[in-house]
């Protein structure tokens, strides 16, 4: 059966535990490789409080360690918004039609897929494997346009390369990127949220705004 690739695109501004705990979730559950793809511009979002070099090394530094995740730059090597379907476009010609690729994405994320650009058209290239999260509970909600892709078996992602819709079962994470940057901007504790390294990068650059605590890396 081939390999599934599985790529785990985000603003990452910055990453944090639950990032780290979801990517782990579906590297075990699917038996692959995860690779985090940064995003340079994110599409409909207020542009990162991070430039996209710092929260890329911030990436690498919360997978050092951490078999079967890996950082993939492809998105900062283009100019303009990140949009996933050339992402997705760029990895087909790389993978050829028949290699099984799968997008990691949140439940909220998933729930927005028709605001996002040729939305339809990203069924055509990729699974989708949805991870849930508080506050967007996917179990109460119907899906329409998830009906008929949806499958609990990893064996359909590989059987397949791409249209699938796999619910990710993992704790949910109740940590986000903004919760992090909020404790930080109002002087609260916040390093517990992210990866020790991360924690300590953050405050040797002074990021978002946390006062600089030594020379920089
Ligand atoms: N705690 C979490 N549980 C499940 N999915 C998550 C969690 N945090 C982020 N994600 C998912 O990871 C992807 C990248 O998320 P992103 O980098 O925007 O982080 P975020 O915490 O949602 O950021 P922000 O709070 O700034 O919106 C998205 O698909 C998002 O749904
Ligand atoms: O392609 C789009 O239109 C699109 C719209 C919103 C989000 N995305 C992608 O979804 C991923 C998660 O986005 P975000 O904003 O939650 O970090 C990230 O890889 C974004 O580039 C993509």
């Amino acid at each position: 059966m081939p390999d599934l690739s599985v790529f785990y695109g985000g603003t990452f501004d910055p990453i944090h535990d639950g990032h780290l705990a979801i990517a782990c979730a579906a590297r075990d559950a699917l038996a692959a490789q995860v690779r985090l793809m940064p995003a340079a511009d994110p599409p409909h979002r207020a542009p990162p409080g991070a430039s996209a070099e710092h929260r890329a090394r911030m990436l690498d530094l919360a997978v050092a360690g951490e078999p079967g995740l890996v950082v993939d730059r492809r998105e900062l090597l283009r100019d303009g918004p990140s949009y996933t379907i050339e992402t997705l476009r760029q990895l087909r010609a790389e993978f050829g039609p028949a290699q099984p690729l799968a997008l990691l994405v949140g439940a909220d994320s998933f729930l927005d897929l028709p605001q996002w650009r040729e939305w339809r058209s990203l069924f055509d290239l990729a699974h989708f494997v949805v991870a849930e999260r508080p506050g967007s509970p996917l179990e109460a909600e119907r899906i329409p346009f998830a009906a008929g892709r949806e499958t609990a078996s990893v064996d359909c992602l590989r059987q397949a390369p791409a249209g699938r819709v796999y619910r990710l079962r993992q704790p949910l994470q109740a940590e986000s990127a903004s919760q992090v940057r909020a404790r930080i901007a109002a002087g609260e504790p916040w390093r517990e949220l992210v990866p020790p390294a991360v924690a300590a990068y953050i405050e040797r650059h002074g990021l978002y705004g946390v006062a600089l605590t030594g020379a920089s890396v």
